[in-house]
């Protein structure tokens, strides 16, 4: 048996990436069991979790490990070494298509409880543990380090990605609540001693009710407390609303419903809510009793009203289409088939969706398909002036060039659950007005908030040795590259100014002499950093988990074309390594068109990236020269493949990701058969490269041959294994070298 040291964590996830991983993980095991590594994998798909959850009807095969527990258990430890794609982070309406394809694959398992009896909830509360964002954060037991390594800039610069042209009257811009929202309400304060909390809330009668108890805060935590007000929301909703349509530019909403699984659905359905005013008025109840809920989206809404009798069912349907009619246009997610911004929760995505509008020219897709100005709605305020700043600089100095513009890195605090992204389990819609405090075990007060019926509330936490490992991480990247580092802090925000005095107690603690440290609200660091990129200088932004998130697709889509082809480490603070692919997602529709037209154009330069550091901190860890051999010529492989334009290209009948991974196999064998610092290696790759490079031409036009016609995997969320291995190496010559290697 291999030890838990010589082994390398590779994920199954979904969608795109799970299909790339077919094709490329039997090249990966190939090359690195020459250096009695064991590349095992994990599968933590959508379909896997809730196997996992409910295994008491399932029969002995259909039963899955818990790959998700068993990981975060080993993310805890010095030994992890976890190569993390990207998954999907399921909103409601792709749980329970998941849950659909499972039960129709004969997968006894329940269906999504819509009432609220105990054995509901009991049910739906196994369901929370794989709904939304449920498996970064159980990974990520460390702080983020994300960058575009120096080759990829290069290619960018040398190849740049199209850029849309601003125009400095362009209409667009971010439109958010400003007051009475999470930002503005909110009160924070840090804990001296190991305690813990409760949360309570009493109404205007002195009823108190348990929110939830137990909750544990460790010495010098920061605890936050915060409320949006639903009556303020629903009125900042109904003004850009009509100002939209006054103005005749699109009405885009930005959330990110996955990650803030809890707070942001909710937020998602006010503005269904307020958008279709006049349908909820009039036909509520029955849309209630069918099921048909807001926050699952206006898709979620037509297909429920199936249910209903065929004269109603057209009625109601009549006045959806009045409101759209009279309401301002609707930004589009596929005008081809009448998607709008409003059908699903989880279909605009704010980290890549605002860089996708801003790389367009500040624009969004109207109903026929054309690109026009637009409104950004991000009701709450905490970051939307990141946006705003980065608009308001593009109208001024038109697009970035990507040739010649700078590079904004990250290094993100995200251990341990860090604020808002781990706030699930600590958000609630209020049911009465009242006031909602967090208690201490002595019965003090540390923060409250008063509240109505419908205001969502929610308090996060972070943790004191992820605060001190950011800061430290911080002054090593800035060592490291010798590039000034932005905190991006708001002393005016009350969580920041907590985090600041954090900030300046633990910088003293490391050399920073010489350095550019500096802590700038995060509309003054935009401002600052965009000044800078524009000159072709580089600047690190070191940020909460949130502004993690959006800059780390920011920056990237509009530096590099997208945040699949950034590096993205996660030191683990035990000190194991979690190398995450990129920072792009699954990005849906690209298997959409893999099933229609055999082309699959994801990019697995993340994962190439990820596994050349998984590599090293390998060679590191167990003294394993090889290793350190493979992760170089990998990276040598790497740059090749930009050189040579081996990258997947969009369009049917061109390379494609099987392709690039051939060329990948190709590039890495010779590499490893051109180095002179091991012998060994060098004996066992020089006939693999001769193979490979002698078969080139058959191997690339089997690959190609096959493109062009439909492809049946059997399921989305479960796709047949066999199947979709067959799909993702259809080159016989190429199979056979690899699987006789
Ligand atoms: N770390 C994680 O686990 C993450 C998971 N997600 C999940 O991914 C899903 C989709 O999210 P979404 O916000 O649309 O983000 P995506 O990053 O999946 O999509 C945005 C766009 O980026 C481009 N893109 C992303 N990755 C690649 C790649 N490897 N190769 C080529 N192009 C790429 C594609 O654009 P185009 O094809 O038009 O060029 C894609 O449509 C959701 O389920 C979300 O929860 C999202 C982010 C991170
Ligand atoms: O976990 C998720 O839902 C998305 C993660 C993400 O977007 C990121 O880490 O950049
Ligand atoms: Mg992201």
């Amino acid at each position: 048996m291999t030890s838990n040291k010589s082994i390398i964590n590779y994920t199954i996830t979904d969608e795109a990436p799970a299909l790339a991983t077919h094709s490329w993980l039997p090249i990966v095991q190939g090359f690195t069991k020459t250096a009695n590594i064991e590349v095992q994998t994990k599968n933590i798909s959508l379909a896997s979790r809730i196997l996992a959850n409910f295994p008491e009807n399932l029969s002995k095969d259909q039963k899955q490990e818990d790959a998700l527990t068993e990981l975060g258990a080993l993310a805890k430890s010095a030994e992890a070494n976890i190569i993390k794609l990207p998954n999907i982070s399921a909103s409601l309406p792709q749980l329970n298509a998941t849950i659909a394809e499972l039960q129709a694959k004969g997968f006894d398992i329940p269906s999504y409880p819509e009432g609220n009896s105990d054995s509901d909830k009991e049910i739906k509360g196994r369901y929370a543990k794989v709904l939304g964002s449920a498996v970064n954060p159980v990974l990520r037991e460390g702080n983020s380090d994300r960058r575009a390594p120096k080759p990829v800039k290069e290619f960018a610069r040398k190849n740049p990605h199209s850029m849309g042209v601003w125009s400095s009257d362009s209409q667009s811009h971010v439109a958010t609540m400003g007051e009475n929202d999470f930002a503005s309400n909110e009160k924070s304060t840090t804990v001296t001693n190991t305690t813990t909390v409760s949360i309570l809330h009493t109404d205007t009668q002195g009823n108190t009710t348990t929110l939830k108890s137990e909750v544990t805060l460790l010495n010098g935590e920061i605890i936050d407390s915060t409320a949006l007000s639903k009556k303020a929301l629903v009125s900042f909703i109904e003004k850009e609303i009509a100002d939209a349509k006054a103005n005749g530019i699109l009405f885009s909403l930005h959330m990110k419903a996955t990650m803030m699984k809890v707070s942001d659905p909710i937020i998602f359905g006010h503005v269904v809510k307020t958008f279709f005013k006049d349908v909820f008025e009039k036909h509520g109840d029955t849309l209630a009793s069918i099921g048909a809920n807001p926050n699952n989206g206006l898709g979620n809404i037509l297909k429920q009203l199936g249910d209903l009798p065929a004269d109603k069912e057209a009625e109601i349907k009549a006045d959806i289409q009045a409101c759209i009619d009279n309401g301002p246009a609707l930004a589009m997610v596929n005008s081809d088939k009448g998607i709008t911004n409003l059908h699903v929760p989880s279909d605009v995505i704010i980290d890549a969706s605002m860089p996708a509008m801003i790389r367009n020219s500040g624009q969004m897709w109207n109903a026929n398909g054309e690109s026009q100005d637009t409104k950004a709605v991000i009701p709450d305020s905490s970051y939307a002036g990141v946006y705003q700043s980065t608009i308001d600089f593009c109208k001024k100095h038109g697009a970035f060039d990507p040739t010649t513009m700078g590079s904004v890195s990250n290094v993100g605090l995200m251990a341990q659950k860090a604020e808002e992204y781990g706030s699930h389990d600590k958000t609630f819609e209020i049911a009465t007005e009242g006031v909602v405090k967090v208690v201490n075990e002595e019965g003090n007060t540390l923060l409250e908030h008063n509240v109505e019926a419908g205001d969502i509330w929610r308090a996060c936490q972070t943790k004191d040795l992820p605060i001190q490992d950011w800061v430290k991480l911080a002054v090593n990247r800035a060592r490291a590259t010798n590039t000034p580092a932005i905190f991006w802090l708001d002393k005016n925000r009350a969580h920041d100014a907590e985090l600041i005095k954090k900030v300046n107690t633990y910088l003293p603690n490391h050399d920073t002499t010489g350095l550019d440290i500096r802590i700038l609200s995060p509309v003054d660091a935009t401002e600052f950093s965009l000044d800078r990129i524009k000159d072709g200088l580089d600047t690190i932004s070191v940020t909460g988990n949130v502004l993690r998130d959006y800059n780390t697709d920011l920056f990237p889509i509009l530096e590099v074309g997208t945040s699949a082809k950034m590096l993205s480490i996660v030191p683990l603070m035990n000190g194991g390594g979690l190398f995450e692919t990129g920072a792009g997602g699954s990005a849906p529709k690209h298997v959409q068109q893999f099933v229609e037209e055999n082309h699959l154009r994801w990019d697995s330069l993340g994962e190439f990236l990820a596994l050349a550091v998984s590599l090293e901190h390998f060679a590191e860890k167990n003294g394993n020269d090889k290793a350190q051999i493979l992760a170089d010529t990998l990276d040598e492989a790497t740059i090749k493949l930009l050189d040579t334009d081996k990258s997947p290209s969009r369009k049917v009948n061109e390379i494609d990701n099987r392709g690039s991974h051939f060329y990948m196999a190709l590039y890495w064998a010779e590499a490893l058969a051109n180095q002179n610092e091991n012998e060994e290696l060098k004996a066992i790759f020089t006939p693999l490269a001769e193979t490979l490079k002698a078969n080139e031409a058959t191997i690339a036009q089997e690959l190609l041959a096959t493109q062009g016609n439909e492809v049946e995997l059997e399921g989305y969320y479960f796709p047949s294994d066999s199947k979709a291995s067959a799909a993702m190496r259809p080159s016989a010559t190429l199979n056979n070298t690899i699987d006789n290697f």
